[in-house]
């Protein structure tokens, strides 16, 4: 794994985009996969900046996105898909037809599940799969003993996730209790991936998931057998691994372009 850290979210979003960009830029015909969540919004705005300013192309990119609650309509402003226009999608030059997104409205959910691990694998593969983690250590929405060799599939949250996520609710009660998510498997087959974190609140996760047993208690501890995974943290979310870990402990602090 490499960690890369940094002084603060807006230098996490910008060296993020900045590596999504040069992915668009080698590769235009690009398979991104993208993550929701208060985590990338930062880097979703630099990206659209960097694509206003001229230097990217999105028309050839083909997207993916790790989740969506069940059963949310797409028109709903708490669902992914949602989010991913209002953020990124409107404000770019992606293709309708190149988006793939989970429809939380799905009648058939093995139905939509299948036909969404195939869209993967007949674009060829993700090339590039962002990814936040949550509190108790998820990726996408594969909760805590989360099973390592599951694709994309039904799940159901876990009452930390449904707190942590009332924050985008009036209420607790109104947060959907399912979601569809991409499997472990289905992230651990992407071609690489950058997870981001920020804030103390992600600290002990992002300890877990890089020092600790490989497990399905942390989901995201299986990255550790990813080949190519960057961690782009904030000095606040890599806190634990530099006080706990000697081999973190002189992480150097990467300067983002202002
Ligand atoms: O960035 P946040 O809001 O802390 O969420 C953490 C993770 O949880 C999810 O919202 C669940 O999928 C991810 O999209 C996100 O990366």
């Amino acid at each position: 794994m490499n960690v890369v850290v940094v002084n603060d979210y807006d230098e996490m979003s910008k060296r993020a985009a900045s590596i999504i960009a040069s992915q668009v830029i080698l590769n235009p015909k690009s398979v991104l996969g993208f993550a929701t969540g208060d985590t990338p919004i930062g880097t979703y705005k630099e990206l659209v900046k960097i694509y206003k300013e001229g230097y990217i192309d999105f028309s050839d990119v083909v997207t993916f996105n790790l989740d969506e609650y069940y059963s949310i309509s797409k028109e709903n402003p708490q669902s992914y898909n949602f989010y991913m226009k209002n953020y990124l999608f409107n404000h770019i030059n992606v293709k309708d037809e190149n988006i793939h997104m989970l429809n939380g409205m799905c009648d058939d959910i093995e139905k939509e599940c299948t036909s969404y691990e195939n869209l993967i694998k007949e674009s060829g593969g993700i090339n590039l799969q962002i990814l936040g983690i949550g509190r108790n250590g998820h990726i996408g929405f594969n909760e805590p003993n989360a099973n390592f060799e599951g694709v994309t599939h039904l799940v159901h949250l876990d009452k930390g996730t449904i707190n942590a996520n009332s924050r985008f609710f009036n209420s607790v009660e109104e947060v959907p209790t399912k979601a569809i998510s991409m499997g472990i498997k289905t992230i651990m087959s992407v071609k690489k991936i950058l997870l981001l974190a920020s804030g103390i609140k992600k600290s002990e996760a992002v300890y877990h998931a890089v020092n600790g047993p490989i497990t399905p208690k942390v989901p995201g501890s299986i990255l550790q057998l990813h080949p190519d995974v960057t961690l782009i943290l904030d000095k606040e979310a890599a806190y634990k691994i530099s006080s706990r870990n000697e081999k973190y402990r002189n992480l150097s602090i990467v300067e983002g372009k202002k």
